[in-house]
């Protein structure tokens, strides 16, 4: 793939003249043609050209594999999925129950539709069930070229079922790998392509690898996920000249139904990025093994071989199961926020100071280690995360989004100067709480927009745990509660002395106190919480 592939060939039936009606309804085509005959296709500054792959190939009912894998292995590597579908089949984790082909002119409508359409920068093709499939597929592609070409030679289901017969082989091996840049056999489907003798071993792979190539298709990937007896899963990989062995562990599993399809999906999400063929498979091979691990254990029907998910990078945000997922402001009542260095004027750990928080009615914790290495407050942050879940309290980090992220935390709290509270949420999704300190009316607006969850205002009283922190006052503090549409805490040296005084402030936002000395610079913080959460409970109570 060089930067010259980034020019396409556009087929002159996209185009029509400034007159026709299609021009006329979409203006974008038109500036689309006049810069491709000035060579480079450029979209406007506001327009984002968006990675495509088309994939023309079979729906599983199941949504394991076919279709269904294609479109979650392109969501998943961001890149745009357009589908052409050549079966439906009936399907599950037991096996392929029935199988209904899509008549080929209709199969060539659709790849008709996306390809004069769409700007398609890769086809991959999966389960391609008649012989007429194949030929049209391969006119479409005459007709409308794209950057690269990736067939999955899909035949017989891990399951045993066949898919597609032998009568597609002569159109496989004749029209369509010749113009493939690469084709991805498993070993049986490679033995099929070589005319039944079986592979069993590494050496054998090379050897299929070889002479697939000589088919046509520039580049042959012969996958191992299914050689018996071996404890890693060993592809092999032959571009003409050299041979690689891409090798991962073998993840033990019943689901890996799908792991073709993904392959192949990737591969060509990748290709579609603009990577080499190497780097695609490597990424996408790396993929597969981190997508087979995280879903090892899932249990979805009672067949012998189940799907996985796609989406684990998501898992941070989907399984925090411990928690009530949505933020609920009512827990900003008696925030405690740590300090290093009063616990280490007192001689407690983080864990110690957090647990009696907990246990004194702490309703969120925060952790604000200033002066902690970076790994001491990952290994704080992982344990504190247990005790608060197990209270059911939320965890959130101050400042630090890394740690927050490794530990998968509830969420982080920033400043004004910190990471952007709008870069935080991008970086956290949706899911977790993001907090910002606040002084003005017109940052707590910022703080909304940016996506925030509550504002922490202050410092309301004079603090000693901040240095030159102005203060707000009750008066601050409440003119930025009337223009908040987010919850606040109020924060900046709060005691059971004053606290009152903020719980009588009369705006429905202000939720509560954040506290760090009145709570971890004391002798017992099980009691200095607990007299403070009774103080609190009674005046928010007073509040409804
Ligand atoms: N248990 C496993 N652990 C790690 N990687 C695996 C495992 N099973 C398959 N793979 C990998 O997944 C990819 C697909 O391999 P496989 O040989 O299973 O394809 P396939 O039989 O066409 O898939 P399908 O099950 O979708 O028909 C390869 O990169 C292979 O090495
Ligand atoms: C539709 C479909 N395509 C491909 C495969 C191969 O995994 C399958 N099982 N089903
Ligand atoms: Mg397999």
């Amino acid at each position: 793939m060089n930067e010259l592939c980034h020019i396409r060939s556009i087929p002159s039936s996209c185009f029509c003249s400034p007159n026709s009606k299609t021009s006329q309804k979409n203006p974008r085509q038109a500036l689309v043609k006049v810069q491709a005959n000035r060579v480079s296709i450029s979209m406007h500054n506001s327009e984002m050209k968006v990675p495509h792959v088309l994939t023309v190939a079979g729906s599983d009912s199941g949504g394991g594999a076919g279709i269904q894998a294609d479109l979650k292995a392109c969501a998943a590597r961001r890149v745009y999925c357009s589908t052409v579908i050549t079966a439906v089949t009936a399907q599950n984790t037991v096996g392929v129950q029935g199988v209904d082909i899509v008549p080929e002119e209709f199969v060539a409508e659709q790849l008709r539709s996306v390809l004069s359409d769409m700007h398609v920068d890769v086809v991959k093709t999966g389960m391609l069930p008649s012989p007429g499939i194949v030929k049209v597929l391969c006119q479409s592609l005459r007709e409308f070229p794209v950057r690269a070409l990736v067939v999955d030679p899909v035949m017989v289901s891990t399951s045993g079922d066949v898919l597609s017969g032998p009568s597609v082989l002569a159109g496989f091996r004749e029209e369509l790998l010749p113009l493939a840049d690469i084709v991805t056999p498993n070993i049986k489907e490679a033995a099929v392509l070589l005319g039944g003798v079986p592979l069993r071993s590494v050496s054998d792979m090379r050897a299929a690898a070889k002479l697939i190539r000589d088919m046509g298709p520039r580049n042959v990937l012969v996958k191992g996920g299914d050689l018996p007896d071996s404890s890693d899963s060993t592809d092999v990989l032959f571009d003409g000249e050299e041979f690689y062995e891409l090798r991962s562990s073998r993840v033990n599993t019943r689901n890996t139904h799908g792991t073709g399809c993904t392959l192949a999906s990737c591969i060509a999400a990748e290709l579609a990025k603009g990577s080499s063929i190497l780097e695609a498979v490597r990424a996408s091979k790396r993929f597969i093994e981190t997508a087979l691990d995280y879903s090892k254990d899932l249990v979805i029907g009672n067949g012998t071989q189940g799907p996985f998910d796609h989406f684990f990078a998501l898992k941070n945000i989907s399984q925090n199961s411990t928690r009530q997922d949505k933020f609920n402001p009512n827990d900003l009542l008696l925030y405690a926020v740590t300090d290093s260095r009063m616990n280490r004027k007192w001689g407690r750990s983080i864990l110690d100071a957090v647990k009696a928080a907990i246990e004194g009615g702490a309703t969120i914790v925060q952790l604000r280690e200033k002066d902690v290495e970076t790994q001491e407050f990952l290994d704080a942050a992982k344990v504190c995360l247990e005790v608060c879940h197990s209270y059911g309290v939320p965890l959130i980090i101050n400042d630090r989004i890394d740690v927050a992220l490794a530990c998968d935390a509830d969420g982080v709290h920033v400043g004004q100067s910190d990471m952007p509270a709008h870069v935080a949420r991008t970086l956290l999704g949706p899911e977790k709480i993001v907090g910002v300190s606040c002084k003005t009316p017109e940052q707590a607006q910022q703080a909304w927009i940016d996506g925030a969850d509550y504002i922490g205002c202050g410092g309301v009283y004079p603090t000693t745990t901040k240095e030159n922190n102005s203060t707000v006052g009750l008066d601050g503090l409440k003119e930025v509660c009337l223009a908040s549409k987010l919850p606040v805490v109020a924060i900046g040296g709060i005691g059971p002395s004053n606290a009152h005084s903020i719980m009588e402030i009369d705006v429905p936002n202000l939720k509560g106190v954040a506290v760090v000395s009145a709570l971890f610079d004391r002798e017992c913080i099980l009691t200095a919480t607990r007299n403070l959460h009774s103080l609190l409970s009674e005046a928010a109570k007073l509040k409804k």
